[in-house]
């Protein structure tokens, strides 16, 4: 049977237990244009990073303000992230590193695609640019720092040059680890395609020549991050290079969260990972880093685990895997049900039942063939034929439908309630047996008329 989340199988993945993340959500992240993050913020992240047992970070030390923020997450004492540096191919970039104290690991950032060399770096020759990079990659050994060799625009390079530049980085420090940027996005993740483009073909490679460790950093220009990052992943790489949200330059990189999903609830062997405060830091996002979060984002948006029209809603009641890839308190969410323009009776009902339970304080059972659910459905469906409505019914609204038709009409409610109890056709199941109604009309109903009726008389349970 596969109905539940623990029956599903697992998708395995060869070398599991030797993946790890690392984050560039201060590093890349704060590269997007409008974003502007303070000390406070960084720090922030750096705890959020932590509960989400993200093993390293990597950050900018090019001023003050970086490296305060650098020594500040040092001070934590976490065990993870690992608070690494970054600096371009230049020993004087390789010192601001080492100035900031602490600091174990740097990245270093070889641009290896022609245009890169030649036109953004004004350099001469594939020579000109090995020496520059191989002699900044001597440096920081020479200085005790752990390396990353980050690759830029791997997936537009000349692999003529690529691989023999490679092999020669791997002689200077073998446990280097080499980080396959896809700077625009240009990868596929295709298993046939060749380099530059094909990640699959480039990882194997890497791995052939006897890269030890490989990392993934992946634009997401063509909406390929996750897939290119996976891929990767797939066929060799230890390290996938993330940001939360995918904030980065132009459209971002591959979202820290998606990819931490997807590994926690698809794939064997990611309990090390916890994602119960990604919903919270989102939000935090939001509301201090002021990025707008779209709704139906993946892992975190506030659509996530919302639903509307009837089917889906249908099932969700009856059993949420029905509808739902993984359940709300993995991410810290929760899911919401809505009545909107495609909402079928059994939300309806649904929702009338919890108006009515907040109402008159007591669990009510309503049935889905109950005339009143029909005639609530038929109401808001009314209100959407005449296209003004935009928006999903709310709590509130529901409650005015359930007064309406459940506890009182608005017109001759009086006669309609007479009508009923003489036909004893108020027929609410009433599941609380400590519940007495009072001639057949619910006590608490009986409370609530007289202000409702004023309230509705006044129109504000009107359509909306
Ligand atoms: C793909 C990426 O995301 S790369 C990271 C991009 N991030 C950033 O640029 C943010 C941090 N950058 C900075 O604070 C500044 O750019 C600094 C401090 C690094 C340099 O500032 P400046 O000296 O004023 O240089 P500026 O920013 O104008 O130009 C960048 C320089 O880096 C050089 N550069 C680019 N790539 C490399 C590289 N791989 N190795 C060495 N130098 C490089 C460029 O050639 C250019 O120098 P040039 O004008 O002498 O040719
Ligand atoms: O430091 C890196 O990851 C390389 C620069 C970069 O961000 C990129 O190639 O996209």
């Amino acid at each position: 049977m596969m109905r539940r989340y623990d029956e599903m199988p697992k998708i395995k993945l060869p070398n599991a237990k030797d993946i790890k993340i690392s984050d560039t959500t201060i590093r890349d992240g704060c590269q997007m244009p409008g974003i502007v993050m303070k000390k406070s913020h960084k720090l922030k992240i750096f705890e959020y990073l932590h509960d989400m047992g993200v093993e390293k970070l990597e950050t900018f030390i090019y001023n003050d303000r970086d490296k305060d923020a650098a020594r500040a997450m040092m001070d934590y004492s976490y065990d993870f992230p690992e608070v690494t540096g970054w600096a371009r191919a230049n020993p004087a970039d390789i010192d601001e590193v080492l100035k900031v104290g602490g600091i174990r690991e740097t990245g270093i950032l070889m641009s290896i695609s022609d245009s890169h060399i030649y036109d953004k770096m004004g350099l001469k020759s594939y020579e000109e640019a090995e020496k520059k990079y191989l002699n900044a990659l001597q440096y920081a050994v020479d200085h005790g720092l752990k390396t990353r060799c980050h690759i830029e625009d791997t997936s537009r390079a000349n692999y003529a040059f690529v691989y023999p530049f490679i092999r020669k980085c791997i002689e200077i420090d073998p446990h280097t680890i080499i980080r396959v940027c896809d700077t625009l996005g240009y990868g596929v993740p295709f298993p046939e395609e060749e380099e530059p483009y094909g990640i699959p073909i480039v990882v194997k490679k890497l791995k052939e020549i006897g890269v030890k460790h490989i990392e993934m950093h992946v634009h997401d220009d063509f909406g390929l991050g996750v897939a290119n990052t996976l891929a990767g992943l797939w066929y060799g790489a230890d390290w996938a290079n993330l940001t939360f949200l995918g904030i980065g330059e132009r459209a971002g990189n591959s979202e820290l969260e998606k990819i931490m999903a997807f590994l926690i609830t698809r794939v064997e062997g990611f309990d090390k990972y916890d994602l119960r405060t990604v919903t919270e830091f989102a939000q935090y996002m939001e509301d201090e880093v002021g990025l707008r979060v779209p709704r139906n984002k993946a892992i975190v948006g506030k659509n996530i685990f919302s639903h509307e029209s009837g089917i889906h809603t249908a099932g969700i009641i009856k059993n949420p895997f029905t509808y739902e890839p993984f359940p709300p308190e993995l991410v810290g969410g929760k899911r919401n049900l809505m009545i909107g323009q495609t909402s079928g009776t059994e939300v309806v009902r649904l929702k009338a039942e919890e108006a009515l339970n907040e109402l008159l304080g007591i669990e009510v059972h309503v049935e889905k063939s109950d005339s009143r659910i029909k005639s609530i459905h038929n109401e808001i469906q009314k209100m959407y034929d005449a296209e003004e409505r935009r928006s999903s019914v709310s709590d509130e609204e529901m409650k005015d439908y359930v007064r309406k038709y459940f506890l009182y009409q608005v017109d001759g409610w009086e006669e309609e309630l007479e009508e009923r109890k003489a036909k004893k056709k108020l027929n609410l199941t009433l599941v609380n047996p400590e519940f007495m109604p009072l001639d057949g009309i619910p006590a608490a109903a009986t409370s609530l008329t007289d202000k409702s009726v004023k309230k509705v008389k006044n129109g504000s349970s009107k359509k909306k």
